[in-house]
């Protein structure tokens, strides 16, 4: 198999479709609600996860058997249900529709794959075994998880506030990138874990100044 081409999908009220409603759909629907997807899941059961988002309007459930019309209008597609003859009618189904489909049973006919993802504010570094261990992906998530702390969310909402002003007001490129290479250099990151907030201003002005 060649190497998967990593990509990181806007889904802003794009609508994406689940077929079944067990844990695993459970921890899809999930993760595309966390991203502002629209979410229509099919299946005669469901988790009481996904009944209460259902009654709470938060996605649409259809309580029945999977048909190829629930694919209209969907931008991503899942397959995630317990019987492989199901999961491979909506692989066939995508593939006549040139719909990108994951199926939970069988990586070899998935045209994309869920990794394992740390998420700081806005970093996100997603892990992918290529489908090869998917609890060693998620080991390496955790141990990322103890090696970036949640500083990094606040960190980057401080280097995209201060690379907007530095984009308006500096105009040589070469100086700008100076700029942003002494902010991620600094010891920024270190003082917002230990607290001491009021040095941070001190700091930008310091990798500021020309
Ligand atoms: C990362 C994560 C994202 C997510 O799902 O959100 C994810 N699986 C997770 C957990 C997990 N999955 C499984 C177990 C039980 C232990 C085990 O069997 O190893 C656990 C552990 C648990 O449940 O805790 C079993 C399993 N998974 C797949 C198969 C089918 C097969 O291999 O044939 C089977 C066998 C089923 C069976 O036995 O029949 C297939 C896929 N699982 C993937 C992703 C894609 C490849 C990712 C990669 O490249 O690494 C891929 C190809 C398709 C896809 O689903 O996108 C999430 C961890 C999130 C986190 O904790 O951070
Ligand atoms: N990719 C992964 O991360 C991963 C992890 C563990 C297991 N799996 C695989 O995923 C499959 C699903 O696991 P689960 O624990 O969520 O199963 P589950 O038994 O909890 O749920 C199966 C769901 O499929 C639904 N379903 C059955 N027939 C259907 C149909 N015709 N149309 C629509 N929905 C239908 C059922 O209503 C049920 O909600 C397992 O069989 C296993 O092969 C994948």
């Amino acid at each position: 198999m060649n190497c998967l081409y990593p990509v990181y999908l806007n889904l802003d009220q794009q609508l994406c479709l689940v077929v079944g409603g067990g844990k695993v759909a459970e921890r899809k629907i999930c993760s595309l609600l966390e991203c502002g997807a629209l979410v229509r899941v099919v299946s005669p059961q469901v988790t009481p996860l996904i009944e209460q988002y259902s009654r709470q309007n938060k996605l649409e459930l259809r309580s029945r058997d999977y048909q190829t019309s629930d694919l209209d209008g969907a931008f991503l597609v899942f397959a995630a249900t317990n019987q492989p003859q199901v999961n491979q009618r909506v692989v066939e189904d995508c593939r006549q529709r040139n719909l990108p489909i994951n199926v939970v049973d069988n990586p070899a006919a998935c045209n994309f794959t869920v990794p394992s993802v740390i998420r700081r504010g806005k970093l996100a570094i997603a892990v992918s075994t290529g489908g090869a261990s998917p609890l060693l992906a998620a080991k390496i998530r955790r141990q990322l998880e103890g090696h970036f702390g949640p500083e990094y969310g606040d960190f980057l909402e401080i280097l995209a506030d201060v690379r907007q002003q530095v984009l308006n007001d500096v105009e040589d490129i070469t100086e700008r990138q100076e700029i942003f290479k002494k902010l991620i250099e600094s010891d920024i990151l270190e003082l917002i874990k230990e607290g001491k907030h009021d040095l941070i201003k001190e700091r930008i002005d310091k990798c500021l100044s020309r």
